[in-house]
């Protein structure tokens, strides 16, 4: 007999009900009835607070969610990415991302080889590098030591590293700074060249595929402008770096076989900053601080191999999100990290999140019949307060959030923490409670106002409340507390996926669109007609080909 659908499970159908139990219930009804729900709805791990008390659910909606995380296999299918089975399935591959900061000692193999050697031998490769970076012995053509990293990559090879870098700025080192470019926008690039110096410049050339021709096009930009800047053939190998799982082809673009670092197939692009790819980050705050990110998220990596379901805070995150998702209609996620240093953190759980399981069909290819990855948006707070928190607010759309916020900040002024903290704590007090309307009109006859003034202006002064926040919490940006957060945002991932039954490490979806640019980049850029499509392609290709002709 097949495996009943999703849909088609008990535990779903019990959720369905669940559900409708809660219609009418207010977030506001459930902190007065119950004193200790604070302290229920609290779990930590990994240096990692999760305070998921401002949210839709009573003291029986967590069970509910946990008997369809375990009818769904969660714990076997946990200890299946562990161990390197194909949870690829589409690709038939493991992934294993946790082998880049597994720490220890025990084997991890793929096809019968332990990997974990070649891990540990290429973080040592890693090591030695960034000591001869940064120590100066290893200098540029004129025999100056480095002044600036340029890392040159997209998606998974230049978010994570980014976000990571950005994230880690007070560790980094005084003299090294860290630029990324990613864009085939040539703005992106020349902005980059215009600031730095040929002779103190060091490229990382970061491709998984070394077939991407936004950063293959770049590179050839940046090896040409170094050419034309002081630098020939001979001293490429000074200032150009690779780190790819494709070496053949980085060493027929001219990198040096010896300066090409290893990235394995097991390792999804988004999920690869643990690796080589770190590589800017690891320049920037130094091995000892890229070993502390590792094992921050090594600590996270245990915590949700080994913790109960119920006390698993990734376990925890994702069954909120599928209550939102699924249940409630919610399409959407906010990330919103009160800390200026994590201002890159939604733009690489974009891709994270939305690259695993922005998929339509189970690994057994079947169309789903539910809904899967939600749309991952976000900024830094308190900014998103003076910009889109209105909609979090009075919109009528439903947008969980997760405010994300260090207890201390690495940067002492003024009352600045102390505000920023009560800032958070307001939003998620004021989304989860709102204004009443007889609270909006009392509030406006102590403002004086009349009674017509006061019917007329309430209605618009009403917050309904009720929106979904979790509050997530740790020492200060640090890099075990960042390895252990991102982690924890990638298992939240991988346990979503596992229960809609998608593939969340391939991304079959970005391939069309690189098919159809080949034929439309020849035809913008030859005389050539080349094959109608659609009208709308065809007059914008028309529109470009004749401005382009003028300014010929
Ligand atoms: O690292 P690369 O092979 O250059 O790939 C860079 C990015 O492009 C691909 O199209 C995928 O969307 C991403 O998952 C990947 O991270």
């Amino acid at each position: 007999m097949s495996q009943p659908g999703l849909t088609e499970k008990p535990e779903w159908k019990a959720l369905i009900d669940h559900q409708a139990s809660l219609s009418g219930t207010h977030m506001r009804d459930l902190f007065e009835q119950d004193p200790g729900r604070f302290e229920h709805f609290f779990a930590n791990a990994a240096g990692i607070s999760l305070d998921y008390s401002k949210n839709l659910l009573t003291r029986e909606t967590m069970p509910h969610l946990m008997a369809l995380a375990r009818a769904c296999e969660i714990p076997e299918q946990i200890q299946a990415m562990f161990r390197g089975d194909n949870i690829n399935t589409s690709e038939k591959r493991p992934a294993l991302h946790v082998a880049l900061r597994n720490l220890g000692d025990d084997p991890i193999t793929v096809e019968g080889t332990d990997i974990m050697p070649e891990v540990r031998s290429t973080l040592g490769r890693m090591e030695e590098f960034v000591w001869r970076i940064r120590s100066t012995q290893w200098r540029g053509f004129t025999n100056k030591p480095f002044t600036d990293v340029v890392s040159i990559g997209i998606g998974g090879s230049f978010l994570g590293p980014k976000l990571v870098s950005a994230a880690l700025k007070p560790y980094w080192h005084g003299r090294l700074n860290c630029h990324y470019v990613a864009n085939i926008d040539g703005s992106h690039i020349t902005e980059v060249l215009r600031h730095i110096n040929p002779e103190t410049t060091l490229f990382l050339i970061q491709s998984k595929s070394f077939r991407t021709q936004e950063t293959l096009e770049n590179t050839k930009v940046a090896r040409e402008w170094f050419l034309h800047n002081g630098g020939d053939e001979a001293l490429i190998s000074k200032h150009f770096v690779a780190v790819t799982a494709n070496e053949k082809e980085a060493i027929d673009f001219g990198i040096a076989e010896e300066n090409i670092f290893p990235m394995w197939d097991w390792v999804g692009g988004r999920y690869s900053l643990w690796s080589a790819i770190g590589l800017p980050t690891a320049l920037t705050i130094g091995m000892e601080n890229f070993r502390s990110l590792l094992s921050g998220a090594n600590a996270m990596d245990q915590h949700f191999r080994e913790a109960p379901l119920e006390e698993n805070l990734p376990v925890i995150m994702a069954l909120l999100g599928i209550w939102y998702g699924n249940f409630w209609g919610a399409d959407a996620h906010a990330i919103l990290p009160y800390d200026h240093y994590l201002r890159g953190l939604p733009a690489h759980l974009q891709q994270l999140d939305m690259e695993s399981n922005g998929k339509c069909v189970t690994r057994a290819g079947q169309p789903v019949n539910y809904d899967t990855g939600p749309i991952i948006w976000g900024g830094a707070g308190a900014n998103g307060q003076h910009a889109y928190h209105q909609l979090l607010h009075q919109g009528t759309r439903m947008s969980p959030a997760d405010f994300i916020i260090p207890l201390r900040t690495h940067n002492p002024v003024g009352s600045h923490h102390a505000i920023l903290f009560a800032n958070c704590l307001s939003q998620t007090q004021a989304l989860m409670r709102g204004k009443s309307l007889d609270e909006a009109r009392a509030e406006l006859r102590d403002q004086g106002l009349d009674a017509d003034a006061i019917e007329t202006l309430a209605p618009h002064k009403v917050i309904p409340g009720n929106k979904p926040t979790n509050t997530i919490l740790f020492e200060r940006s640090t890099p075990r507390t960042v390895g252990a957060l991102v982690a924890l945002y990638e298992h939240k991932t991988f346990v979503q996926g596992a229960i809609w039954d998608v593939d969340s490490f391939d991304q079959w979806g970005v391939e069309l669109g690189k098919q159809l640019g080949t034929d439309i980049l020849d035809r913008l850029l030859k005389s050539g007609n080349g094959k109608k499509t659609d009208s709308s392609t065809d007059g914008l290709i028309d529109l470009f080909r004749r401005k382009h002709r003028d300014d010929a």
